[in-house]
């Protein structure tokens, strides 16, 4: 079997490099992201299901079984097929499902991809049925049909292909068809990491940064980061241009609590635009339960942002609850927005005949 990896192994990244290099801006995403399986943190039963299946292909000179990731952005999904590969020693060839419009555009992954080799099929719900059905004998059979022609002189070729390993990821698992779900033989969901998870990325993120941080601002960091490593490696670097700008470089809590409040992140962590989610869903729909679509349009955001991005973490955290008739605030929700609900009738106006029917629902 021919294996050579497209990603070396030698573009790790080495924390203790001497080099006194501070890598900035967008670099920083290559930098921070885990190299190898062993540096990932947390999602420990996906790991070691993903670390076992990956050892057994490895140890039998295998190829890999098809695999789906799902999950919210930024809990780890590229992250891990990327590992993967590395772990395998194989070659990674990485595709969107977006991008892959007709099968004719798939054709050169699959025509391309090694003996024992990863492909990557980021947002594979976007796939059409058209390249989804040209997929299922890829998958199951390692073989392609291929019309050449046109009309009667149309004929079918059947291609064999190498065998390979498909790793799917989506944000959207349930707009998968069943019968491309049933042909991955390991569907793992990425779920939102724990506070002590994410400080621990903190705190390792912090080193590769080279930056100092205490051990209260890291947990700090991490409360505020919605269960999202993505989004705490985003505020940690925030937090570290804030020390560097007006702390001598030094992140401790309070220049922690003070570049976080500048950004608008409250205790839990929520960002202005899951606030003012929320603060819609009680003003202009009284509390819910309001269509997604509704809220969306009224936000001015695609409902997809809504659904994907700014809702699981919500969801989640008992802000808000999901029912047949649509999005409504929980008690904990209220509670987050300091308003009782009690409050809300009458077009988001306190009762009538209330005392403090002068107050305003939103503490300011
Ligand atoms: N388990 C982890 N340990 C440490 N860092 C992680 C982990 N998972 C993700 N990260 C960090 O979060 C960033 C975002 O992760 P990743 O790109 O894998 O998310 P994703 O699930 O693919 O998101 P999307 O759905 O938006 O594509 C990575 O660059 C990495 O730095
Ligand atoms: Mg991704």
């Amino acid at each position: 079997m021919s294996r050579e990896p497209i990603i070396s192994s030698d573009d790790a990244f080495e924390p203790d490099e001497p080099s006194g290099y501070t890598p900035l801006g967008r670099e920083d995403d290559q930098v921070l992201r885990p190299q190898r399986m062993e540096d990932m943190v947390g999602q420990r039963e996906v790991y070691e299901r993903l670390m076992i299946a990956v050892d057994a292909a490895r140890i039998r000179q295998e190829t890999l079984g098809h695999i789906l990731l799902d999950g919210p952005p930024g809990l780890g999904k590229t992250t891990f097929a990327t590992c993967i590969p590395r772990a395998l020693d194989v070659p990674l060839q990485i595709a969107s499902g977006a991008a892959l419009s007709a099968p004719k555009d798939l054709l050169p992954y699959l025509t391309n991809a090694q003996e024992g080799s990863v492909l990557f099929i980021d947002e594979i719900h976007r796939l059409p049925k058209a390249v989804e059905e040209f997929m299922y004998p890829a998958m199951e059979d390692f073989r392609i049909d291929i019309t050449l022609g046109e009309g009667v002189s149309a004929r079918t070729v059947n291609m064999a292909l190498r065998p390979f390993t498909i790793i799917g990821a989506t944000t959207r698992s349930g707009l998968l068809s069943a019968p491309l779900r049933d042909r991955f033989q390991v569907r793992e969901h990425l779920d939102f990491y724990s506070h002590e998870e994410l400080t621990e990325i903190t705190r390792r993120n912090a080193r590769k940064l080279r930056v100092e941080i205490d051990d209260e601002a890291a947990l700090k960091i991490a409360i505020c980061s919605r269960g999202t490593p993505r989004i705490t490696n985003n505020r940690l670097r925030w937090v570290r241009d804030y020390a560097t700008t007006k702390a001598a470089g030094k992140i401790t809590l309070p220049v922690a609590e003070a570049a976080l409040g500048m950004l608008g992140v409250d205790p839990l962590g929520l960002d202005p635009q899951d606030r003012k989610y929320m603060e819609t869903i009680l003003r202009v729909f009284h509390g819910g339960p309001a269509g997604v679509e509704a809220i969306a349009h009224t936000l001015n955001l695609a409902v997809d942002t809504l659904t994907d991005e700014v809702e699981p973490f919500l969801l989640r955290s008992e802000l808000v609850v999901r029912t047949p008739r649509g999005r409504k605030l929980t008690a904990k929700g209220y509670e987050h927005l300091g308003v009782s609900p009690d409050a809300v009738i009458n077009g988001g106006r306190p009762r009538r005949g209330n005392d403090d029917s002068d107050r305003p629902l939103f503490a300011e």
